[in-house]
């Protein structure tokens, strides 16, 4: 059974990694999922300088999930790109770096000096965070992404790929897909980021579960798959010639087959992965694996993309 994915110039050994936030702050985590059955490794989304989130609690889990609003803290765009210069390219196994400045100069300033330094480590544009009080998801903004979209690539000459919002109504999966089009460098979308401001309420306390913005957080977890699976269906329908990773819902191998079946290249754990550890990654490649073998397919190709409609 081959799990391995041949994408962005590169074969990497399987088709699972985190997404980013989850263990990946500080680099102890980042190495933690380098020596795991993690294929890729992905880092905490990084403004230009350190930050230190939201009040907490800012993370709960949930029977069906997860609700967070960290609010973006993280080490600074320094500590990751430093981590980035000692990385273990040769391992395979490609580093992603995750950039979510607060704003478009910070994005494009962020991916210049990235530029500069001529690594492997392939940046993903974060779109898509919920979470910072008066920042609204630029991802919704069709205008706003529009302009970014022009700005990343006079600022960056590699390819790069975005963090998307999920999305919930097929006229703005095709606005987005558009604006997506116009990009050939923008190689791939990851659908999706957690699905913003829901709201966790606990009937004991008769309160909410997270102190930020009176309890609004991201979505993750079961609540999410059934969206997660549309985006990356419809994204990979409307986006030719560009890569879909799936974010969203990925607890078992079933799930990652469903996101594969609807056209995911990768397969990104988040929830999951806060919980259980960086061994998610080989038990859920071995659930894959055994789902694969009892339906005949001996690599990811056999079936990618291949969700039957009735
Ligand atoms: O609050 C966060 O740090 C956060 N939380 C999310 O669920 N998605 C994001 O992109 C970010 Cl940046």
């Amino acid at each position: 059974i081959d799990l391995s994915v041949t994408w962005l110039g590169q074969t990497m050994p399987g088709c699972l990694y985190n997404a980013s936030g989850v263990w990946c702050r500080e680099e102890g985590e980042l190495e933690a999922l380098h020596a795991s059955a993690a294929a890729a490794v992905i880092t905490k989304s990084a403004t230009l300088t350190p930050r230190d989130g939201n009040p907490e609690p800012r993370y709960c889990r949930t029977p069906l999930g997860s609700i967070n609003s960290m609010g973006l803290p993280n080490r600074g765009f320094d500590y990751y790109l430093d981590y980035a210069r000692r990385y273990r390219y040769g391992s395979g196994k490609p580093l992603f770096l995750s950039l979510s400045g607060l704003s478009l100069d910070d994005n494009c300033a962020m991916l210049r000096r990235l530029a500069e330094e001529g690594l492997p480590a392939v940046p993903e544009v974060n779109l898509s965070c919920p979470n910072v009080p008066g920042k609204p998801q630029l991802g919704y903004d069709f205008a706003a992404t529009a302009e970014a979209l022009e700005a990343f690539d006079a600022a960056y000459s590699g390819l790069y790929g975005v963090k998307l919002p999920p999305y919930f109504d097929p006229a703005h999966f095709a606005a987005m897909a558009e604006i997506l089009n116009r990009h050939p460098r923008l190689a791939f979308v990851t659908c999706i980021n957690s699905i913003g401001n829901g709201l966790v309420v606990d009937i004991d306390s008769e309160a909410v579960v997270i102190k930020p913005k009176d309890g609004l957080g991201g979505l993750g977890g079961d609540y999410v798959l059934p969206t997660a699976l549309a985006n990356v269906r419809e994204f990979f329908r409307l986006l030719p010639g560009k890569d879909v990773v799936g974010c969203g819902g990925v607890k078992s191998g079933r799930e990652a087959f469903m996101h594969i079946l609807a056209g995911a290249r990768a397969v990104q754990v988040g929830t999951c992965l806060y919980h259980e550890g960086p061994g998610a990654f080989s038990r859920i490649a071995g659930e894959l694996a055994m789902l694969m073998r009892v339906k005949g397919y001996r690599s990811l190709d056999a079936f990618r993309g291949r969700l039957r409609t009735l």
